[in-house]
């Protein structure tokens, strides 16, 4: 335009004809220049997706499970395929495309879920919640946080739903989970060895008295206006008999219950963990939890220390973050005064049945 311009004011009008097209001349072969130089699109490509052309020239030799090789680090392969002008260009922008597939990096992070390879089967009130909580802080372990009831009030629901409470294990770590009922129920030593005859198994045994003590507490919290523990525990006090019938006092028979276990698992697939032992040296008991497992002893005193309030072992701070873990408040509740006389009338009673467990067990447990 400030050709024409220059032209009308300098030259006659027969001039300025010649003049103007030779100026529109020399603008239409600038333009034709410009044209033949980026005609390769290289300016504004025609797919901005840096992978579709990359997934087109591979297709052929690629199987439907194969990744796409475009999925790898952008520029590890192709810069070197790519002829030396194009590696000069200016990166295509990044385009965000929702119909590439995703590399299944749930997988690769989070591992499958596994039945469990080992159960803590029991007993109720017995530590079972201290022994869980202590043994996954190892790295190879990985445990469902509530209890399934699975091989006791949720058998119907199939292995598939059990499967799916567990949580995401690597191929090197073992999935625990515990609920305690399972050592008492008639089933389950049956329904486990189906699910898997080399599972696992640890019971965490404390004296049968206090068991039933504790047992009591708890559901009285629960149900204020309870019986009195001596109504329940016995049918007749003044004679010495004791209701075998209330469930607070069928649990502690550890001899009957273990003989169906043993119908099912040899007992070297069994793992007795001392409630006491765990409150007073819970890394030596964590030590023998380990070594049953197949597991590097890397749970040990370093991560306890005992805390006064709590009356009980706690886990310590990890070195990385987070807060020293002591269990909640329904483990190491004061426990309901129970009468001298009602106590040692139940040990009298559990003695034969507790010396019949050690002698099964090959461990005298020391429930005096
Ligand atoms: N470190 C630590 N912290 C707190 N409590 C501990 C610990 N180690 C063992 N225990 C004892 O665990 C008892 C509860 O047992 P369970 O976890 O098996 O109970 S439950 O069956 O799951 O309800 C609980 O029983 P009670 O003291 O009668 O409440 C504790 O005595």
């Amino acid at each position: 335009m400030a050709c024409v311009l220059l032209f009308s004011r300098l030259l006659p009008f027969s001039h300025r004809l010649r003049g103007t097209t030779f100026c529109l001349l020399s603008l239409f072969l600038s333009y034709l220049c410009y044209c033949s130089i980026f005609s390769d699109g290289s300016v504004m490509p025609k797919s901005a997706d840096p992978t579709s052309g990359c997934q087109r020239a591979d297709r052929a030799k690629r199987r439907p499970q194969d990744p796409v090789p475009c999925l790898l680090p952008p520029g590890a392969r192709r810069s070197a395929a790519r002829p030396r002008a194009e590696r000069r260009r200016p990166p295509a922008p990044r385009a965000v495309r929702n119909d590439t597939p995703s590399p299944p990096m749930s997988h690769l992070k989070f591992g499958n879920k596994k039945l469990p390879n080992a159960i803590i089967v029991g007993v109720k009130k017995g530590g079972t919640r201290a022994v869980l909580e202590f043994i996954r802080i190892h790295p190879d372990v990985r445990a469902a946080g509530t209890e399934t009831h699975f091989f006791d009030r949720n058998y119907d629901r199939g292995l598939e739903w059990y499967r799916g409470l567990m949580p995401r294990t690597l191929e090197s770590q073992i999935t625990m989970e515990k609920t305690p009922s399972y050592f008492v129920t008639k089933e389950t030593p049956r329904r486990i060895s189906a699910m898997a005859q080399d599972t696992k198994l640890i019971v965490v045994v404390r004296d049968p008295v206090t068991r039933a003590i504790s047992d009591y507490t708890q559901t009285l919290s629960k149900t204020p206006d309870l019986p009195s523990f001596q109504d329940l525990a016995f049918e007749n006090q003044s004679l010495g008999i004791v209701d075998m019938s209330w469930n607070a006092i069928r649990i502690g028979l550890y001899a009957l219950h273990l003989e169906n276990w043993l119908r099912y698992f040899p007992l070297a697939q069994i793992h007795f963990v001392s409630g006491e032992r765990l409150i007073t040296d819970p890394a030596g008991e964590l030590a023998r939890v380990q070594d049953f497992l197949g597991l590097k002893r890397i749970v040990t005193d370093k991560h306890f220390y005992f805390n006064r309030t709590k009356g009980f072992p706690c886990l310590k701070k990890p070195e990385s973050s987070g807060s020293p873990r002591c269990l909640g408040k329904s483990k190491g509740r004061t426990h309901v005064q129970i009468d001298r006389d009602a106590i040692e009338q139940l040990r009298d009673f559990y003695r034969p049945y507790n010396v019949k467990f050690y002698e099964m067990v090959g461990h005298d447990f020391k429930w005096e």
